[in-house]
């Protein structure tokens, strides 16, 4: 134990758990809050999270616990690990334990209804908070087992990136810092959706150039909506846009990856997200995207196939037919702020 605050980590998943293990590497201590007692009991004996990590030893530095006030009573950095669908209800009724506090959420998705990022629900919840994002190419497994990974922290706080800098920075783990929270956070919701795409095309025996192709479009597609919302369009040539979308549309270690590849091995949405078992913020995602780009007339051939596939009955087949079909397009015109 030593004299400093603890820094609390929310959500007992991949992420929660591997970002409390390498904040414990680096010596602080770390509360690991999660819902299920029994969980939290199997890591404080085993030193080891199997249902979400399975051969991982979580460091003597993390405690898990189960009661949410007391733990943010007892910290002022705070990292929110926590999916879309559960931050604002596991959030909400702690609300005056949030003020003043640092804030940063880790989670890639976007809220039903109001289109809000997560970091704008902290917010909402608590806007006497400090808040920020955490964002990039950072698989949980491989963060884990300590591959050589960079992530970016996204605030207008300078003194909240710089301390989230100092307490996650490490022998394998590079912080790099960015004002734009608004661009980190949104690359990291959107590339969910692409990973999708790309494991339906990996599952059906797509070559290296379909898959050069889908990341490549996936880049314009997600960035001209991006640039439509008011982000700026270099955020997405960073970490945290580009970065974190090669990754996701390239690894099965993905969620959303996997459910793409057993859509495309022609598993039901519902039976591929039942094998998965864990979260894939990507189909939430779609949906409130293809939504969201139709209201601000943003082209999104991408998302508008995917969305026909999963939820209005087209074939993949069909879908791929009509995008390979579609007007021909300048390559980048992304970029510009002009001609939406
Ligand atoms: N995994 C990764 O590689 C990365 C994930 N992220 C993002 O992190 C976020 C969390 O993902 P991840 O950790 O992977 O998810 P997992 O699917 O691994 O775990 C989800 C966790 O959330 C808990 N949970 C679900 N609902 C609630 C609730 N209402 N209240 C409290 N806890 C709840 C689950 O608890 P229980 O087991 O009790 O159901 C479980 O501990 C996602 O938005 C994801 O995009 C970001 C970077 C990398
Ligand atoms: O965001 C991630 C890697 O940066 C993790 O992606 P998945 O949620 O698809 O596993």
């Amino acid at each position: 134990m030593t004299d400093k605050q603890p820094i609390a980590v929310l959500g007992g998943g991949s992420f929660g758990t591997a970002i409390a293990n390498l904040l414990a590497e680096n010596g602080q201590q770390v509360l690991h809050w999660m819902r299920d007692p029994e969980q939290a009991a199997a890591i404080k004996n085993d030193r080891e999270n199997p249902r979400y990590l399975k051969g991982i030893k979580i460091h003597s530095g993390v405690e898990p616990v189960t009661d949410l006030s007391a733990t943010l009573a007892q910290c002022q950095m705070i990292f929110v690990a926590l999916p879309s669908s559960a931050l604002r209800q596991a959030l909400q009724p702690v609300a005056d334990q949030l003020k003043g506090k640092m804030l940063v959420s880790t989670t890639k998705g976007i809220e039903a209804n109001t289109f809000l990022l997560m970091s704008q629900i902290l917010e909402d919840i608590a806007p006497e908070a400090r808040i920020g994002v955490l964002s990039g190419p950072n698989l949980a497994r491989e963060v884990a087992e300590n591959a050589l990974t960079a992530s970016v922290v996204a605030s207008e706080d300078e003194d909240l990136c710089r301390q989230v800098q100092a307490a996650l920075h490490g022998r394998t783990f590079r912080v790099y810092a960015s004002s734009d929270r608004f661009g980190v956070e949104l690359g990291g919701a959107l590339k969910n959706v692409y990973a999708i795409i790309a494991g339906m095309a990996a599952a059906m025996g797509m070559g290296e150039n379909t898959k050069s192709m889908l990341i490549t479009r996936a880049l314009a597609e997600m960035t001209r909506f991006a640039v439509k919302l008011g982000a700026n369009p270099m955020t997405f040539l960073g970490l945290a846009g580009v970065g974190d979308l090669i990754v996701t549309c390239s690894s099965s270690k993905s969620r959303n990856y996997q459910v793409g590849y057993a859509l495309g091995e022609g598993l039901t949405l519902e039976a591929a997200v039942a094998r998965l078992g864990e979260v894939a913020e990507g189909v939430n995602t779609i949906k409130v995207l293809k939504a969201k780009a139709e209201e601000m007339q943003v082209y999104m051939p991408l998302v508008t196939g995917l969305h026909a596939i999963l939820f209005e009955g087209r074939t993949l087949d069909q879908v791929i037919g009509a995008l390979m079909r579609g007007e021909p397009k300048t390559d980048v015109d992304f970029i510009s702020t002009s001609g939406f």
